[in-house]
């Protein structure tokens, strides 16, 4: 029996007049990979910003219909939405490392949280990197600046980032998508082995990407969300013409 943990009821969403999400509703796993796929401006990424609540930081955005938590509002008053952040952590398509050390990047947040204690830090650092799969790469240069990493080990720091503060869900959005292949893949062989202590929500433009990582996929298309469910029966039996044509490259 799998464990929700999101739930997303009846969800519309408006930039100004313009509506970007439509009746979204689903349920989503715990300790599962969600595939988010879609063409170009179909409102994967909006959908994602929801979840965090990102997309409060954008003027003229308002939302109807609900989404749950582990069964709390998460718009309601009586979430704190810095709690929210810190429970749904992010990655951005484009690496985005503090102009800092590899270890303060990844102390950063638990700082913010209060933590001082130097030896508390240097395990959370540690493991962190350990589970970004980044630490055997980076241990013998924790003071060296992270611009200074590659894109891919950029990527994967900011995966430890998202890490080291505790998080239930990290959102990922296109992720690998500045990235080379072998970069790639080794995002992916980490999604793998995140999936074990976490719930990733990933949107990605790789239908090939959603279908080696992912256990779910949405497809989203206008501002709909047309078909959602196990990866594999999504694309090899698609229940919707719609999500045949896109996934066999008719359009999109
Ligand atoms: N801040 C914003 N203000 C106004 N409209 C926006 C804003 N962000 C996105 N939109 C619009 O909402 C719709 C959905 O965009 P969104 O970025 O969520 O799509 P997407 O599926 O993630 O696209 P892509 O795959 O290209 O990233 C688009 O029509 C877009 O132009």
């Amino acid at each position: 029996m799998e464990e929700t943990i999101f739930k997303i009821k009846d969800l519309d969403l408006y930039y100004g007049e313009k509506q970007a999400l439509k009746k979204v509703t689903m349920d989503i796993n715990k300790n599962r990979v969600t595939a988010f796929i879609g063409p170009s401006g179909c409102g994967k990424s909006t959908f994602l910003r929801c979840l965090n609540r990102m997309n409060d930081l954008i003027e003229g955005c308002r939302i109807e219909g609900s989404i749950t938590i582990n069964d709390t509002d998460i718009n309601s008053g009586k979430m704190n939405v810095v709690d929210l952040r810190t429970r749904v952590g992010m990655v951005f398509q484009k690496p985005n490392p503090f102009p800092m050390s590899i270890f303060d990047n990844v102390a950063y947040g638990p700082r913010c949280q209060g933590i001082k204690d130097k030896h508390l830090l240097t395990q959370i650092v540690e493991t962190s990197l350990k589970q970004a799969a980044l630490w055997d790469e980076v241990s013998d240069r924790l003071n060296d600046s992270a611009m200074g990493l590659s894109g891919g080990q950029q990527q994967r720091l900011c995966i430890a980032r998202a890490i080291a503060m505790e998080p239930e869900v990290i959102l990922m959005d296109e992720p690998t998508s500045a990235l080379d292949p072998i970069a790639t893949a080794k995002i992916e062989d980490l999604i793998e082995e995140l999936k074990h202590d976490y719930t990733i929500i990933i949107v990605t433009h790789s239908m090939l990407q959603a279908a080696r990582v992912s256990d779910y996929t949405a497809f989203f298309l206008l501002g709909e969300v047309i078909e959602f469910q196990e990866t594999s029966k999504l694309f090899k039996q698609p229940l919707d013409k719609r999500t045949e044509d896109y996934i066999t490259g008719r359009f999109g």
